[in-house]
């Protein structure tokens, strides 16, 4: 049988997964490394350093099934989105990634709004305003490194860093393009009024392939590195939301993704760009040629139970050894002990601030509602509710515009958590689907990579067969509580608005 290689550069880790012609996973394997932050508002990545970890992982993963190089049909790729990474003529970093959780440019994102107006922008690129975006950082870099900004020879998103190291080809594709804020989403190409308008070059933008393109092939100096035969496929390939989407198989109307990772994404597939008048969603190209993507995001979705564990849940953290999946199984035992709503606590998670529906940087966590008869198990409780209601804001955006949402699909490392999974149904008041295999961007990559190889056809990415793990309904009881305690949580926010801007 012949096999497809899907690498998803995570921003935690990286994972490779070894798909054969039938669609079933034949291995996985994956790499973790660091984010670092030089200034507290900062995120940088090293990309010698992902580019070593895809190494390692691919490595693994082939040692791990026992494959021979031969039976890799193609390579697909699958990337965290918007982060900005520069090269300089010889091909070489010029400085670390900055990546998607970075703050810095908030001073960036007033100038493009006084540039440029704020509705007009949205309506070409489908992209609200945000630090962390590339087109956004790359302003940042021009004001703040001048002299490096003139050495740019290529201005890329981070999996392009690693086809370019697996091909020696620049290039990009237009999901991850559409998710820079330099880009015509509509038209599905970079835009000139915007890159004039920023002051900024076109030169250095490589041209936007679609994800299903075949992009370049495997050097000899890369077969040596990763052990993969010379002259390998690589494709396009695209943002790992986009690539999510192939891999769980949402590429028409009705079928809605709610992913809980580090971030949290809604989103879901549309045969035209939609523009929400709000600025609150995004509108990105979707891998299939000729669809879009509509995703609302926000910040700290699993990140909130990560800092809550980290912080405030030291035995817990030990004795679930440390290995992070231990101790959040504790956790999800410890919130399935407290009813629905936690006792009247509530958990705004905007430690990051956020991103959908408020769109703002200086946002802040706050757990509301404490008494003496809450325990730990509450607040674990009102994290993971917390969590949920902000994505639930991303639905009410979508019902809003008249999105339809008939399935959910829930992934991320919350979907391996039974009780945050019934809390997700609960709250949504909509069944949740969990498929059997959970890693669909790294899976969605691998797939693509197929219809590039000539394996499959684009139309087989939808019929593919998905197992499903397991459905959860929601509980008519617990959905009415929350649909109070939604009320309350909507009212937070603006509530607390001028509070947090004082605080910033
Ligand atoms: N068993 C679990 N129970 C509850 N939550 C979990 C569990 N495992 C992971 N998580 C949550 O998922 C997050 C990691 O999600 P994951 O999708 O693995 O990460 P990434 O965004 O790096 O791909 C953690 O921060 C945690 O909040
Ligand atoms: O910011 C977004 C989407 O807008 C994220 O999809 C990032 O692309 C990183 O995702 P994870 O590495 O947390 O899965």
């Amino acid at each position: 049988m012949e096999y497809l290689l899907g690498i998803d550069l995570g921003t935690s880790s990286v994972r490779a997964a070894l798909v054969g012609a039938d669609g079933r996973v034949a291995g996985i394997a994956g790499r973790e490394y660091p984010i670092q932050t030089p200034h507290p508002d900062w995120a940088e990545q090293d990309p010698e350093t992902w580019w070593q970890a895809s190494v390692a992982a691919i490595r693994r993963v082939v040692a791990q099934t026992g494959l021979p190089a031969a039976a890799i049909r193609a390579v697909g790729l699958s990337g965290q989105m918007h982060g900005l990474v520069l090269l300089d003529q010889e091909g070489r970093p010029l400085r670390p990634a900055i990546i998607w959780p970075d703050k810095r440019s908030q001073a960036q994102c007033r100038e493009i709004a006084a540039r440029m107006d704020p509705g007009q922008l949205y309506g070409i690129t489908g992209m609200p305003t945000a630090t962390g975006l590339f087109g956004v950082s790359l302003l940042w870099v021009k004001e703040h490194e001048p002299q490096l900004y003139q050495r740019i020879h290529t201005a890329f998103l981070p999996k392009d860093f690693i086809r370019y190291r697996l091909t020696r080809e620049i290039a990009t594709d237009v999901t991850d393009g559409s998710g820079t804020l330099l880009f015509d989403v509509t038209r599905r190409h970079w835009s000139g009024p915007i890159v004039d308008a920023l002051e900024l070059k076109t030169g250095y933008l490589p041209a936007p392939l679609e994800s299903v393109s075949l992009a370049g092939r495997l050097t000899a100096e890369a077969a040596a590195a990763t052990g993969l035969a010379a002259g390998t496929p690589v494709s396009a390939g695209g943002g790992d939301q986009l690539m999510g989407a192939i891999g769980a198989g949402i590429t028409a109307a009705g079928v809605v993704a709610s992913t809980i990772g580090t971030g949290g994404q809604v989103f879901t597939a549309a045969g035209q760009p939609l523009f929400d008048p709000g600025r609150r969603i995004h509108t990105l190209c979707h891998a299939l040629p000729d669809r879009w993507f509509l995703m609302g995001a926000i910040l700290a979705a699993g990140l909130s139970l990560r800092w809550f564990k980290e912080n405030f849940c030291q035995p817990e953290d030990r004795d679930g050894a440390g290995a992070g999946t231990g101790s959040y199984e504790l956790l999800s035992q410890a919130a399935a002990t407290v009813e629905p709503g936690a006792q009247g606590l509530l958990f705004l998670p905007y430690l990051c601030g956020e991103r959908t529906p408020h769109m703002d940087p200086n946002a802040k966590g706050c757990f509301i509602g404490l008494s003496l008869a809450h325990r730990q198990a509450h607040l674990v409780r009102a994290v993971m509710e917390g969590v949920a209601f902000a994505m639930k804001d991303s639905l009410a955006v979508f019902a809003e515009l008249g999105i339809p949402v008939r399935t959910i699909i829930a992934s991320g490392g919350a979907a391996r958590s039974e009780v945050w999974s019934q809390i997700q149904a609960d709250i949504y008041e909509t069944p949740v689907t969990i498929l059997s295999n959970r890693e669909h961007s790294v899976y969605g990559a691998a797939l693509l990579a197929g219809v590039t190889g000539g394996i499959f056809g684009a139309a087989d990415l939808q019929r593919l067969d998905r197992p499903v793990e397991r459905r959860i309904a929601p509980d008519p009881d617990h959905a009415a509580i929350y649909r109070k305690h939604y009320t309350i949580y909507r009212s937070l926010y603006p509530s607390l608005k001028a509070a947090f801007e004082q605080l910033a």
